[in-house]
């Protein structure tokens, strides 16, 4: 997703339609058509959106569509920075690290609704709650995120698919209906609770030879790196159904080099940005960065097909021997073929590339939210101990009662959204905070900003797990102030893979160890962007065992 997000910032594209008469013009024609051919439906959709709003969501109302097209101003009219402003920030102020800290700013300056340009390129930013929510409550049956032109390029020129990620309208639709019905569910991933049980008990197992290591004897050193296997070795037991040995002393040479391609893909974050913001015709000038792009997209393509015919082999001998055929996610793939094999090794290379940093990172800030808030840590452990004591393993199962684990997850992402914006191309014609936006904009979701606006979370800046455990049915406390995982048709289909590898680490984490920060971390970690919000320094952990150490 670090790539799909940068692209979100340089590969949008916008043309202002007409002139602004015309646009009004549209806006009014099209909403008296539909006010009047759709009476009927207006009424029932009224209803509707009434059960599901979410707490604080104002609906515009009491005018006429005569004073509301009158009021509405044009994209021209739209406060913002300038071209030359952002090209200073992001390319001399070093803005790609601080893209989480400028939508902030942006916001502060602009207002809830602004526009930035780059060259010809315009994106309009949303920062409210309510306004996130009407253009997600409103999209159609195939949403679009951003712009994906240079990685349809890339699998054009290399012959391959595109996946959910890469591919947009009836091709998306197909291949999201498939994999929506087997792992959108809480109950669809908790079969994969054993494996990521098994994952889970050589994290713990990884967690003791660390510190063994560290100078203090129970330090682990930049956590992340730990938990960057640990995400990938889990999505991989999930996607791959096989184990690939990341947590292992020895790393094998094949899963080396496929961490080396994620690297390229992730480390040169810029650079793959440019290979999708430099016009092909400067390629010859300057290929470092398409050539980098299409390398580390050929490592991540040939791992996850190595994988793939590896299983579909077994199960191509499983049945001819006339021996039932069992297994997961891939093997359920395998045997249906509601997707076609290349479509199957695009999906499951892309679920691979979102999977891991995003659920490395999230881990990553949770454990160290905990090791700085011992108060709440405390309070996570009681809970734990309630449902679980101090030996049963967590599973899935579990997790329900485990409310404040989740609050954990969410709280987490509230303050660090890995994704701290998301995009959206308008795909009618719709007027936005009093503003006219046109078909084909594209629109940046700020996340970041909603998250930590006291209006949506009082006080906001705290963190309290606490304030997402409901207190009765009725009591809703998700709102579209945060929006990790997205929203709607388009969210994150790994959703609650991520979740369960989350919340079965944590748990366990939680049962097993005390969690400080350890004294080898000189000073407070702040997070920057790197296409994901991530920590800009590496985290150091100390785990004392909960059985022999007092708090
Ligand atoms: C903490 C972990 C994760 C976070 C915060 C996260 C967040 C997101 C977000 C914000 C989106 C965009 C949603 C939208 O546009 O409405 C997304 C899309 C996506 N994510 Fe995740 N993700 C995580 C883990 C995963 C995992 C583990 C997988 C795969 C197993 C995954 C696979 C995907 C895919 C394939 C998409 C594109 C979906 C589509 O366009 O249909 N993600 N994710």
């Amino acid at each position: 997703m670090a790539a799909t997000h940068a692209f979100l910032l340089l590969r949008t594209g916008h043309h202002f339609h007409g002139k602004r008469q015309q646009q009004l013009l549209a806006l009014g024609l099209r909403a008296l058509h539909k006010s009047a051919s759709s009476e009927a439906l207006r009424v029932s959709a009224a209803a509707e959106e009434e059960d599901s709003l979410p707490p604080g969501l104002v609906r515009p109302g009491g005018e006429t569509l005569e004073e509301e097209v009158s009021r509405v101003k044009s994209l021209r009219e739209m406060p913002g920075p300038s071209t030359f402003g952002n090209l200073l920030q992001f390319f001399y102020r070093d803005g790609f690290s601080r893209i989480h800290e400028i939508q902030m700013e942006h916001c502060q300056k602009y207002g809830k609704i602004f526009k930035s340009r780059f060259g010809p390129q315009l994106v309009v930013s949303i920062a409210d709650r309510d306004l996130v929510a009407q253009v997600l409550r409103a999209e159609g049956a195939t949403p679009q995120r951003a712009n994906m032109e240079s990685w349809k390029e890339y699998r054009d020129m290399r012959g391959r698919s595109t996946a959910l990620i890469s591919a947009e309208g009836e091709e998306w639709l197909k291949m999201r209906s498939v994999l929506r019905q087997l792992i959108m569910r809480p109950r669809d991933v908790a079969m994969f609770s054993e494996d990521v049980n098994r994952v889970v008990d050589d994290l713990v197992k990884r967690v003791g030879f660390l510190r063994s290591q560290a100078s203090d004897g129970e330090s682990v050193l930049n956590i992340n790196d730990l938990f960057f296997k640990y995400a990938m070795e889990g999505v991989a037991a999930i996607l791959y159904e096989s184990r690939l040995g990341c947590l292992e002393e020895e790393v094998p040479k094949e899963t080396q080099d496929y961490i080396s391609a994620l690297h390229l893909m992730f480390c040169s974050f810029k650079t793959t940005m440019y290979a999708g913001a430099i016009p092909r015709w400067l390629r010859p000038v300057l290929p470092g960065p398409w050539q980098d792009f299409c390398s580390s997209w050929d490592g991540l393509f040939n791992f996850s097909q190595v994988h793939v015919v590896r299983r579909l082999e077994e199960v191509r001998d499983q049945t001819e021997r006339g021996e039932e055929v069992r297994g997961g996610l891939l093997t359920h793939m395998l045997v249906t073929m509601e997707m076609s094999l290349e479509e199957i090794y695009a999906n499951v290379t892309e679920m691979l590339l979102a999977g891991v940093d995003t659920t490395s990172f999230t881990l990553t800030w949770a454990v160290y939210m905990l090791a700085l808030n011992t108060e709440v840590q405390q309070e996570i452990y009681e809970e734990v101990l309630g449902v679980l004591g101090e030996e049963e393993t967590p599973t899935a199962d579990h997790v329900p009662r485990l409310p404040l684990v989740r609050g954990l997850v969410k709280e987490t992402l509230r303050l660090f959204p890995v994704l701290p914006g998301n995009g959206r191309v308008t795909q009618d014609d719709l007027v936005l905070g009093g503003y006219f936006i046109p078909k084909g904009t594209q629109l940046a979701l700020c996340h970041y900003a909603t998250s930590l606006e006291e209006h949506n979370f009082p006080d906001a800046r705290d963190f309290r797990p606490a304030r997402w455990v409901r207190k009765d049915n009725a009591d809703r406390v998700d709102n579209f102030g945060s929006l990790p995982f997205g929203y709607g048709i388009r969210s994150c289909i790994g959703r609650r893979i991520a979740e369960l590898e989350m919340h079965l680490a944590l748990a366990r984490l939680i049962q097993r160890f005390h969690i400080d920060v350890s004294p080898l971390l000189s000073s407070e970690v702040k997070a920057k962007t790197h296409g994901l919000l991530c920590p800009a320094a590496p985290v150091h952990i100390r785990f004392r065992d909960r059985d022999t150490q007092t708090p």
